[in-house]
């Protein structure tokens, strides 16, 4: 069984963009600048939002924190998504999600400037990934096709069985696996809510990549030998005796299902840390696109 270490191969992508930065620099150009915007205050959210800005001032980008406040109205956050896209001091940007009920989420989306999309979530974005154009791709999906490259998944020709059809990670990882190319070229399943004898599909896949956030769901009775297995679940489970309160859990058994798989992904330290670095990596290219029509 190998390991798919998320941390430590998301170090290594931070490093070799760190290089990248330092090569900008030295040439006199701008250095990649990113925004995160979070509204309210959940938990989870700031934990990744900060993950995300202390990452930018690791590797020398430019970053900004717009935090606003739970009450804010839809058309006040579409007016700062306006100034967002109008800043030419800024190459890319997020809205965490979720965001308040009172918000609607594809509005928001919609508005986004597609150059400065580098979650990939908006339509024209998710289009062109679809259509094999070159695009921001959704940083959680792009950080297991770079896990699966980098640790050598063969991927072509296998069944690959996504279970969860959200928008941000399973619908488009059934498109990148069925897409042209390595990683890809796969025979795709996506299962979800609604699917019938989900462990007839399972039992039979090659590659399984799970986004259901439901703790310990994937046994070892529910998989082949030799499957890989990429767990995206992170559900925070109360845990009196951790000095946090809580402790993350996958989808996967990892205990059982590990012994049977050739390659698993960790949690935590596996795809999560994973999606930050392709973050980045976006917004790099967002910075180079930019460049590119001088500005
Ligand atoms: N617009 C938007 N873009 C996102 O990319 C986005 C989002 N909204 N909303 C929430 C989800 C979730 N997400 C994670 C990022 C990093 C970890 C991560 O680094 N996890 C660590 C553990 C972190 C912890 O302690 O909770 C790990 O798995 O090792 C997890 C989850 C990005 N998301």
């Amino acid at each position: 069984m190998q390991l798919l270490d998320g941390k430590k191969t998301s170090n290594d992508i931070k490093n070799e963009i760190a290089a990248e930065v330092q090569s900008i620099k030295a040439a006199g150009g701008k250095v990649p600048h990113l925004a995160a915007v979070l509204v309210g205050n959940n938990g989870a959210s700031l934990t990744y939002v900060g993950s995300k800005v202390k990452s930018c001032q690791e590797i020398g980008f430019d970053s900004t924190l717009v935090s606003l406040p739970e009450t804010i109205t839809e058309d006040e956050l579409l007016a700062k998504i306006k100034e967002l896209n109008e800043d030419d001091n800024l190459d890319g940007y997020i809205v965490q999600l979720p965001l308040p009920k009172h918000i609607d989420e594809q509005k928001i989306l919609l508005a986004i400037d597609p150059d400065k999309d580098v979650d990939g979530f908006h339509p024209t974005n998710f289009g062109r990934m679809a259509l094999e154009m070159e695009s921001f791709i959704p940083a959680t999906p792009f950080g297991i096709m770079e896990l699966l490259e980098r640790y050598k998944v063969e991927t072509a020709g296998k069944h690959t069985v996504v279970i969860g059809r959200s928008h941000i990670v399973g619908r488009p990882m059934s498109i990148l696996m069925s897409r042209k190319g390595n990683p890809g070229d796969s025979t795709v399943t996506l299962t979800h809510s609604r699917t019938k004898d989900l462990a007839e599909f399972t039992k039979n896949a090659d590659i399984i990549i799970t986004a259901l956030g439901v703790p310990e769901f994937l046994k070892a009775d529910m998989v082949k030998e030799g499957v890989t297995v990429i767990d995206v679940g992170i559900t925070r489970v109360e845990d009196a005796s951790n000095a946090k309160g809580y402790v993350i859990k996958g989808d996967v058994d990892f205990d059982g299902v590990s012994k049977k798989a050739s390659f698993i992904t960790p949690v935590p330290g596996g795809v999560g840390p994973m999606t930050i670095a392709m973050l980045l990596k976006n917004t790099l290219l967002a910075r180079k696109m930019r460049s590119a029509r001088n500005q």
